[in-house]
């Protein structure tokens, strides 16, 4: 069985974060472990609280996996700390780790500020050349590349721009533009358009987790990087079609849809 580690805050109410991120790699059959950054008090409607995790604590989670066990691919969440960043970039070159997805976590759906301001030196220099995709929203795109977005054409700029700084590939996830659901990638060479159509739901809480965790877990089983991305985005517009309406506020998505149909349990809970 393939192995696929996140690095990533916990969420209390199980949509986003490691919760996601490991329901991902459980629904792609690949087993899942975890270093965990941050613990936050958060549900469908606001995050509540924030206790960051010592930076040895990360930094011995880490080790322990990559001392014991082999590391097939890793995905990087929520790191809001300057030290813990460049704890964990010290960490994965020196434990060679391969197949690296970056979710450059900034700010929540509930409009909390995932990432201290002091950190985002540290992310551009130290974390970004390390990652084999960064998945960027547009205001993080916004933010890593100078420049606002308003359009494809824009997206494609930003993604290039972005690319520059280290990444072998970006996908920009275009999620929070009006119309449509449409993500760039961007090796340095191709421009390549990933097309969704838009669900009309709210509930949308750990898209942007769940669509890394898949990509990383798709590394883990060997696919090419084009085919990893194409394979993450169709299982999360699935995921996001099967939406779940827990909570008062923006629910989760349905980590487990597909396993759910076949088992003739979706219309039943
Ligand atoms: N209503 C929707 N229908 C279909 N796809 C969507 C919808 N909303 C978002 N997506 C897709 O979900 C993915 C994540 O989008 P988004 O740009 O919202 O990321 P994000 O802001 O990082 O998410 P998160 O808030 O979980 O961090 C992208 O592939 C985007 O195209
Ligand atoms: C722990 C955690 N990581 C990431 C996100 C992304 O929005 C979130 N809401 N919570």
């Amino acid at each position: 069985m393939k192995k696929a580690l996140t690095i990533a805050g916990s969420d209390s109410s199980g949509g986003a974060g490691i919760q996601a991120d490991l329901k991902t790699f459980a629904a792609h059959g690949v087993f899942g472990m975890s270093a965990i950054t941050a613990i936050t008090a958060q549900n469908t409607q606001a995050v509540l609280a924030v206790a960051e995790i010592p930076v040895e604590i990360v930094g011995r989670q880490i080790d322990a996996i990559f001392e014991d066990i082999e590391v097939d691919a890793v995905k990087i969440g929520m790191v809001s700390r300057q030290t813990t960043i460049i704890r964990i970039c010290d960490r994965l070159r020196h434990h060679a780790a391969r197949n690296i997805v970056v979710d450059p976590v900034m700010v929540s759906k509930s409009g909390w500020n995932l990432l201290q301001p002091d950190a985002l030196a540290a992310l551009r220099s130290e974390l970004l050349p390390l990652a084999t995709v960064l998945t960027p929203n547009i205001p993080e795109a916004e933010i890593l590349a100078g420049m606002p977005i308003h359009d494809l054409d824009g997206m494609a700029e930003a993604a290039a721009r972005i690319q520059g700084l280290g990444p072998a590939y970006v996908l920009l996830k275009g999620g929070h533009l009006p119309d449509n659901a449409t993500d760039i990638l961007y090796d340095g060479k191709e421009i390549h358009a990933l097309r969704a159509a838009r669900i009309d739901t709210k509930n949308t809480h750990g898209t942007g987790c769940t669509l890394s965790a898949a990509i990383a877990a798709n590394l883990a089983k060997g696919m090419e990087v084009k085919t990893a991305v194409a394979e993450a985005k169709e299982y999360l517009t699935g995921a996001i079609a099967h939406a779940l309406a827990i909570g008062k506020g923006v629910g989760p998505t349905h980590h487990f849809y597909d396993l759910y149909r076949k088992a003739g349990w979706l219309d039943q809970f």
